[in-house]
């Protein structure tokens, strides 16, 4: 007012022959009086560029009318409630090419990290969409689902770029496998991507927006996509498998294993049915092994003591390949082959297994017993008999170029591989041979990472009496009944 005011008054005063001071003098007095104009109230603020933390700084001494020329977007920090309010709160974030943010700014408090970074454009925009589905009250910030779109202005393109909050992912993660839902994390990790962005259409981005049909970044758009999803499926198999390995293994898949081979046993085998009380896995903590190997319970008759006069019984070590050609192979069986009263012990085991059970009995003592043919008293097709001791059949778990594996189960519902190598038309010093094995696991017994032998039996009488004689006499001839090493 009073410039404008003095302006006009100043020329005209001299106009008219004044002075400079009388007209100085004049004017000032004429316009001092004059009110200053009232200006229209400032255009508000683009409350949309400057909602975000990070923006703020940036935003309160930017002129709104230069706003339009921002230009390289840096790292941004979401403040999460802002973030997630409303439905699709898209908000441009403008940023200032020549005042740079810093490039990483702290995460504060429930703040969310994203990176913006578009270091070869300029004069874009930078649009961060947050996922209408989450609930930051009740779910932790769900950073794959975070994406953000770039559209340059000058070629009208978009171009996602990958949400960059690795660590915090960790972080949650973390926390969430601490409650050991995996499946539940997985639910919660990626709900979003399994509900947007796996029926993501060509054509629409992860919320459904339409991309431009002439985008010509669709295909990084896609890669950007299956690569921030990819990681995030890396990052839950590893956790899954840290976590499994964090726990007992033992416990963990013979729970898994014995829970349903009771309910397979009874509903598949038409042999006597075991009664799974209960799960006796106390007994066996040196059973380490993850493949669910091992043969026999004989936790009620001490292995030295076993009866070995007549057959032995051997567990196998998956893969486990014994080479050595030592004549002292077998000094565990012939140890243990000292047992005087191994029928008396047998007869124990056949009693105290499974009274129940159809098992055949130890003959008695009285020859005329003795010389009757054994009559199996017990199906062979449902059963294994290993020193006395029934295991019914589960399924064959595998074959090797001697041998066949298969799950059994104790009728203490204990979940078994057995190992049956079939002597039938073997050469005695190579099925001698397959004895190294059972010599070694005796030796390894309650070794980590090694197959522990619960029980072993060999059929074969003379194969057995080569094996406590320590020595291979027998180098000829073939075995030619159906005998066995269990
Ligand atoms: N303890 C076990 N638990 C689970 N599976 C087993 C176990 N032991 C063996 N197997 C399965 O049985 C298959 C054959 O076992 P293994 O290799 O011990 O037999 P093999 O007759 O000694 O073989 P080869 O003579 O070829 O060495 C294995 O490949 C594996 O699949």
């Amino acid at each position: 007012g009073y410039k404008d005011c003095f302006s006009r008054c100043y020329p005209d005063c001299r106009a008219k022959g004044n002075g400079k001071a009388f007209c100085n003098y004049t004017c000032f007095f004429e316009c001092i009086s004059v009110p200053a104009p009232v200006f229209p109230p400032a255009p508000p603020q683009a409350e949309s560029s400057c909602s975000f933390e990070c923006a703020k700084s940036s935003c309160a001494h930017l002129d709104p009318g230069t706003m339009q020329n921002f230009s390289r977007a840096s790292r941004v920090l979401v403040n999460q409630g802002e973030a997630s309010k409303g439905s699709i709160s898209t908000t441009s974030v403008a940023v200032n090419n020549d005042k740079k943010l810093p490039q990483k700014i702290a995460n504060r408090g429930a703040g969310r990290l994203v990176n913006v970074g578009l270091d070869q454009r300029k004069d874009s925009v930078v649009e961060i969409r947050t996922n209408p589905q989450e609930d930051s009250s009740l779910t932790p910030p769900s950073i794959i689902g975070t994406v953000i779109n770039v559209r340059d202005n000058n070629t009208g393109s978009f171009e996602r770029q990958q949400v960059e909050a690795g660590m915090q992912v960790e972080e949650k993660k973390e926390s969430l496998a601490v409650s050991s839902s995996l499946d539940d994390l997985k639910n919660n990790q990626f709900s979003s991507s399994d509900n947007s962005n796996l029926t993501f259409q060509k054509g629409q981005d992860q919320f459904g927006n339409r991309v431009p049909a002439n985008d010509q970044d669709s295909k990084q758009h896609d890669l950007a996509k299956i690569r921030i999803y990819g990681t995030g499926e890396a990052h839950m198999t590893q956790k899954r498998d840290e976590l499994r390995n964090h726990q007992s293994m033992d416990q963990f898949v013979r729970s898994a294993v014995v829970g349903s081979a009771c309910a397979t046993t009874m509903s598949v085998h038409s042999g006597p049915p075991y009664q799974c009380t209960n799960v006796a896995l106390a007994g066996h903590s040196g059973f380490s092994t993850q493949m669910s190997s091992a043969v026999e319970n004989m936790s009620d008759v001490p292995a030295h003591s076993l009866p070995l006069g007549q057959e032995s019984v051997v567990k196998e070590a998956d893969g486990q390949q014994h080479q050595q050609q030592s004549l002292q192979m077998c000094e565990g069986i012939r140890e243990n082959m000292v047992s005087s009263n191994a029928s008396h012990l047998k007869s124990q085991v056949l009693s105290a297994n499974n009274p129940s059970a159809n098992v055949d009995v130890e003959p008695s003592q009285s020859s005329k017993v003795e010389k009757a043919p054994r009559k199996k008293k017990y199906d062979p097709d449902v059963f294994f008999k290993v020193n006395g001791k029934l295991y019914q059949k589960l399924g064959k778990i595998g074959s090797g170029g001697s041998s066949e594996v298969h799950k059994v189960i104790t009728s203490d519902c204990t979940i078994y591989a057995l190992k049956k190598i079939k002597l039938k038309g073997r050469d005695y010093p190579t099925a001698y041979g397959f004895c190294q094995e059972i010599e070694y696991l005796n030796k390894l017994k309650g070794k980590g990472n090694i197959i522990q032998l619960i029980d072993h039996e060999v059929t074969d009488k003379t194969l057995l009496q080569e094996v406590i004689n320590g020595s291979m006499t027998v180098k000829d001839g073939r075995i030619k009944d159906d005998q066995y090493i269990h």
